[in-house]
């Protein structure tokens, strides 16, 4: 049986969150980082954009439903129809933060709203979830790609020069599962050999 396929840019941008599922999943997969779209790649992307996953079953786009995706399939999404709702919703919580910050990006004004209400809230609202789930993971009795999305925003602030947020006095359980879920093998493995200079 042939790899699955991630083509993205070399960055991290809209590609490193299915790559970090498909990792937590322990997949297999080519992470193809292309230095432009050819013609070639064009004609096969629904959208005209990447990430674009394929595997023997699909060709898909749109990274958070081919992370959704792969979370089922490897089932890590969660044991049931409500674990998978619950970690869907979690997993969606993230782009409350990416996004924000995104649009941010050089209007100092939104900037600080981005820092002192934004992050915190979903800051907050993560380190409660947790806790209510009894601290170790977000759904259920194990991780599921819930817990791989909230590394990722994680990681994304860490990225993008905003370690300071989350600081682990006021987050100490959303602390320990982000260095938890580093330490899954199969991702750990990924991080070890992630490319350190690639672009936001
Ligand atoms: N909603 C899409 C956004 C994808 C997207 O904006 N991709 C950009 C790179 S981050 C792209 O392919 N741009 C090239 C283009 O539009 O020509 C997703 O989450 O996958």
């Amino acid at each position: 049986m042939s790899q699955p396929t991630l083509y993205y840019f070399n960055g991290r941008g809209n590609g490193e969150y299915p790559r970090l599922v498909l990792s937590f999943a322990g997949v297999q997969f080519n992470d193809n980082r292309v230095n432009g779209i050819d013609d070639a790649l064009k004609t096969r992307l629904p959208f005209g954009q990447l990430p674009f996953y394929e595997d023997e079953q699909v060709q898909l786009a749109q990274s958070k439903s081919i992370a959704r995706y792969v979370a089922q399939k490897y089932k890590v999404a969660g044991k049931n129809e409500v674990e998978i709702a619950l970690s869907d919703a979690i997993a969606e919580s993230i782009y409350d933060i990416i996004n924000p910050f995104s649009a941010a990006r050089g209007d100092a004004e939104k900037t600080e709203k981005f820092k002192t209400e934004t992050a915190p809230r979903f800051l907050n609202n993560w380190e409660s979830l947790l806790l209510k789930n009894g601290g170790k993971n977000f759904v259920g009795q194990s991780f599921t790609y819930a817990d791989v999305a909230v590394f990722h925003a994680l990681d994304f602030l860490k990225f993008v020069g905003l370690e300071q947020l989350v600081d682990a006095t006021k987050y100490p359980t959303l602390t320990t599962l982000s260095k938890s879920v580093s330490e899954i093998p199969s991702l750990k493995a990924y991080l070890d050999k992630r490319p350190t200079d690639s672009k936001f």
